[in-house]
């Protein structure tokens, strides 16, 4: 966080929620360059063996830092392989062996959702959580003896509280959001697709992601409305057990191409 952040402290409230089944991380970017000549100060240390990261007031050197402890700190140095490896592989491991799991990226525009979840593809290092999921599942199910696995995709958005299937043939249709008995809430014909291998997975998202609703990259009232959730669903054949794991896509609309641009 920045300076910038700290002026809207309802931002940097609702952090501290952990449970055993929830763990909670948090990521440092660098100032971009709009801060730099903007002469902002780094307002954030982190403390890694402590999990903590430390706000210091800006301009105010005398004051003690406030400090915040979570499941794992990144600061600016550090990697998505580094966060994936440490946070993310226990949890897209555990779907491939029945249980499910979701990844959720939360933060202000401009703080890094897209950066950490989307990635980059140079350098390899700051690949993305989704693209190395993809690669995890399917190299669990190459490596999986005597088991079959059936894996499906869909991709929604979440904007203006109306829900659109991505992936379905007419995206402009709003869905309705229903609750089963058992298995808990879900979207009425959401369409799911049937996807082989990481290449496939990276053809579907690229195609939800052109069909999403366009104009909030900027930082207004608009940005915050739109959510998307991209779902792996794992059918695993010889136990008959069902999994999935959702990962939340950030929105937007600056990256044309997920995994080259
Ligand atoms: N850890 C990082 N290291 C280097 N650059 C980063 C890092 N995190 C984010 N950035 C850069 O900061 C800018 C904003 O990041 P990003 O687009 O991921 O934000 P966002 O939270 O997804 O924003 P929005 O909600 O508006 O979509 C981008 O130019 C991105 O490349």
């Amino acid at each position: 966080y920045t300076s910038e952040h700290l002026k809207q402290p309802q931002k940097l409230d609702p952090w501290v929620m952990v449970s055993e089944a929830v763990k909670v991380v948090v990521r440092c970017r660098p100032l971009n360059d709009r801060e730099k000549a903007l002469g902002s100060d780094t307002v954030l240390s982190m403390d890694p063996h402590r999990c903590q990261c430390s706000i210091h007031r800006p301009g105010a050197a005398d004051e003690p830092p406030k400090h915040f402890t979570f499941d794992g700190t990144y600061f600016i140095d550090q990697t998505t392989e580094q966060m994936y490896n440490e946070t993310a592989y226990a949890l897209v491991e555990g779907v491939t062996e029945g249980y499910n799991g979701t990844i959720f990226a939360y933060g202000q525009t401009g703080s890094g959702k897209s950066f950490t979840m989307q990635g980059v593809s140079e350098p390899a290092a700051q690949r993305g959580v989704i693209p190395r999921a993809f690669e995890h599942v399917f190299e669990s199910i190459q490596c999986a003896e005597n088991t079959k696995f059936l894996v499906r995709a869909s991709y929604l958005e979440i904007y203006n509280e109306e829900i659109r299937d991505l992936l379905g043939n007419d995206t402009k249709q709003k869905m309705e959001l229903k609750e089963h008995p058992e298995h808990g809430v879900y979207v009425r014909d959401l369409s799911m697709h049937t996807v082989h291998n990481v290449g496939e997975c990276e053809r579907i998202i690229e195609q939800g992601w052109r069909n999403r609703a366009v104009g909030y990259t900027l930082m207004n009232k608009d940005s915050s409305r739109s959510h998307s959730i991209f779902t792996i669903h794992l059918e695993i054949c010889n136990t008959g057990e069902h999994a999935h794991t959702i990962i939340i896509i950030p929105h937007s609309e600056s990256r044309t191409n997920l995994f080259n641009g």
